[in-house]
């Protein structure tokens, strides 16, 4: 992006920023612009839904409606956002994007996770299918490894150091190396298909360092029967190594002494990750290890072995190529269809929108479905570590604040929790994802439990709760006694979207996985920033490892507390003093 004289051209300085920054203004003193009357215009909500079909393949029949007619935006408003998409080169980076260009330009790397679910033997084509290529090879070649050890573990071919079959599996890994994952195996674990395939294995996440955790992962395990997945895309992370490392001694301690460390290393533990050199130095074979590339970013890592594996061995490898297919199916919608229909970008323009202009800080999602209970907790970290950022690509420092506060629950038991700020407090922008069919439906002696629609009418009555509110005079009518009225007026007018899906199933959680992920590349690459580097981690763990070493030296040497904050230093004293 550049001016007529050459100079870099940032978001801020744009036309359309100016006019959407003026638009905000409007829509914030117009009461003629309230969402009750917005939403009163059918032509304008007809026209404020986009949607993705799929005729054919795992997710045949299956259908996902996006409705945005609930956000504070008039068509003219639109507009303004596709000519800062425009402006700000957003189509020209999707493509650079795709086509493997070193858009993530702070580690010189390439940002191809949608490669990673490129059906097999569909290379992508272009004038960069050489690269691409290359990278769709090693992505099967690991894929089929995948395919065949989940085969050899399932069906009692790899068997355990003392002969039994394993059949619980443990992933050691955090932030991507585990929200994803974890995400997705709540999401698959009431399908039929899926529960059927797991019959009888378990899979846990060992991700805090806390002790607690190791306990509650492990302690009740039969270690024979057990396999230790070392997830870590840099085999460095502190937590996920230490855990590692607790976690062999687990196994060693449980079944060492009869069959010996390598035996039990070579079947009870597996790694993924880039670093192969360093999982060899863990003592992990070769042949156990399942890798991936410098291009996948570890929040975006779900659909590389880094899910693939652990899933495949609870799941079956057939039911996470339908994971991946309905991946690919929303990857192909946001590379090929035009920004006006495009889901992701329309949401990512969305965002843009009600954080930079209409000064929302925070957006919450909302899934009307228990087996999406980790997805807002995986899309946080997608998003806030992607976006949180404060420079522009080039190091020059923004003028606003980028990225987005992400929190959720599943409906309906966030509305009996946070709502309340929602319907009469803050105004928090929600995306609601609701199913047309329930994974879970019930029937008892011929008869429908009606479970599921209650669900759904919660689904269906809150965002209108939330853009209409209720007035004064409302509550007058009702004769609701005149101290009470102030109390129960709701101001309205608070944005939402909402997402219809057919069902949830093994491809739906793909495709919603894909959507969330470009989502936030698009606000990234209208922002302007890098969304797919985290340098904003480093210093919290390098000041860890101060602490540590203190720690260390004091437990050993009675060492005094030294070289910390006033603050950080009396604590530790008392920590010191007062733990064991
Ligand atoms: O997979 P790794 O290298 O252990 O990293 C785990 C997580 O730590 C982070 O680097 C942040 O600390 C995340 O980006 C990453 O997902």
């Amino acid at each position: 992006m550049s001016s007529p004289d050459g100079a870099p051209l940032f978001a801020w300085q744009t036309p359309s920023w100016v006019s959407l920054s003026t638009a905000a203004s409007q829509f914030h003193s117009d009461p003629s612009l309230h969402l009750r009357r917005l939403t009163s215009d059918a032509t304008r909500c007809g026209a404020m839904q986009a949607s993705l079909s799929v005729a054919s393949g795992p997710g045949a029949g299956s259908s996902l409606v996006y409705d945005y007619s609930r956000q504070q935006v008039l068509p003219a408003t639109l507009e303004q956002l596709f000519d800062l998409a425009e402006a700000t080169g957003l189509s020209r980076k999707v493509a650079s994007m795709r086509a493997g260009d070193p858009v993530n330009g702070t580690e010189g790397r390439a940002v191809l996770h949608h490669a990673l679910r490129q059906p097999k033997g569909e290379p992508p084509k272009g004038p960069e299918g050489g690269r691409l290529g290359k990278a769709h090879e090693d992505v099967h070649a690991v894929l089929d490894r995948i395919e065949a050890f989940a085969a050899e573990v399932r069906g009692g071919g790899h068997r355990g150091a003392t002969g039994e079959s394993i059949v619980n599996y443990v992933a050691v890994g955090i932030g991507g190396s585990q929200l994803g994952p974890e995400f997705v195996n709540e999401a698959l674990r009431a399908d039929a298909e899926a529960a059927a395939a797991a019959k009888g294995r378990t899979l846990r996440f060992l991700a805090n360092v806390d002790p607690v955790d190791v306990h509650l992962s492990l302690s009740d395990l039969d270690p024979a029967r057990t396999m230790v997945i070392v997830i870590s895309k840099t085999f460095t992370t502190a937590e996920t190594m230490l855990n590692a490392r607790t976690a062999k001694r687990w196994l060693l301690d449980g079944l060492g002494k009869g069959a010996g460390e390598a035996a039990v290393v070579g079947k009870h533990m597996v790694a993924v990750s880039t670093a192969l050199e360093k999982t060899s130095a863990f003592g992990i074979k070769p042949e156990n290890v399942f890798g991936f590339w410098d291009w996948v970013g570890g929040r975006y890592s779900v659909s590389s072995a880094v899910g693939v594996l652990p899933l495949s061995l609870l799941y079956s490898y057939p039911v996470m190529q339908k994971f991946l297919a309905g991946a690919h199916d929303a990857d192909r919608h946001f590379f090929e269809k035009p920004l006006r229909q495009n889901i992701p970008v329309l949401m990512g323009l969305l965002g843009v929108w009600n954080s930079t202009f209409m000064g929302y800080a925070t957006r919450a999602l909302l899934p009307y479905s228990q087996a999406l209970k980790r997805f807002p907790a995986h899309i946080q970290q997608v998003d806030m570590e992607s976006n949180g950022k404060r420079v522009a690509m080039d190091g020059t420092e923004l003028p606003f604040a980028a990225g987005e506060i992400n929190f959720g629950e599943p409906g309906t038991n966030g509305q009996h929790s946070f709502y309340q700020l929602m319907h009469q407090g803050r105004v928090v922008p929600a995306d609601f994802i609701g199913f047309c069919n329930s994974q879970a439906p019930m029937e008892f002696a011929g008869e429908r439990v009606s479970n599921h629609d209650e669900l759904m009418a919660n689904f269906f009555a809150q965002p209108d709760a939330l853009a209409l509110g209720k007035t004064l005079a409302d509550c007058e009518s009702e004769g609701i006694p005149e101290a009470l009225r102030p109390h129960k007026v709701f101001s309205g007018n608070r944005p939402s979207s909402s997402l219809l899906m057919t069902r949830l199933d093994a491809f739906a959680v793909g495709q919603l996985l894909a959507i969330y992920e470009h989502r936030t590349a698009v606000q990234g690459f209208v922002w302007g920033i890098n969304s797919f580097d985290q340098w904003g981690v480093e210093l919290g763990k390098a000041l860890a490892g101060n602490v540590r070493n203190q720690l260390e030296m004091s437990r050993k040497n009675k060492a005094t507390v030294a070289g910390f904050s006033s603050s950080t230093s009396s604590l530790l004293e008392h920590y010191l003093a007062s733990g064991k």
